[in-house]
């Protein structure tokens, strides 16, 4: 069962994503990165890759996507803030 990430879970796991672009979302138990291509067929494409990674672990980012920009936020819905499921998906994101 997926649970919430702990105070202390807090400062290991999210710390190399915030010092990676991440930020903690206004008004949200959820991370918030802005990913920026070279045009919108990049950025459609690095949608693509990614969301075929969020369906092989369940876990879908909130995201949109303007020309050659895609804004991602990641929260965990089933316990209503962030999970490790957040972190992994943020940090194959980045390697994608
Ligand atoms: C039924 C399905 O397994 C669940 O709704 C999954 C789908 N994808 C999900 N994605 C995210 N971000 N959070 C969830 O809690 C979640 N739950």
């Amino acid at each position: 069962m997926t649970e919430r990430l702990s105070d202390t879970a807090r400062d290991t796991i999210l710390a190399p994503l915030l010092a990676n672009g991440w930020k903690m979302t206004e008004g949200r138990d959820a991370i918030t990165k802005t990913f920026v291509f070279e045009d919108f067929v990049e950025a459609f494409s690095w949608m693509t890759r990614a969301a075929f990674w969020a369906e092989k672990w369940n876990h879908h980012p909130e995201w949109t996507n303007v020309y050659k920009t895609v804004e991602v936020v990641l929260t965990t819905h089933d316990v209503d803030g962030l999970s490790s499921l957040d972190a992994k998906l943020a940090r194959k994101f980045d390697a994608l």
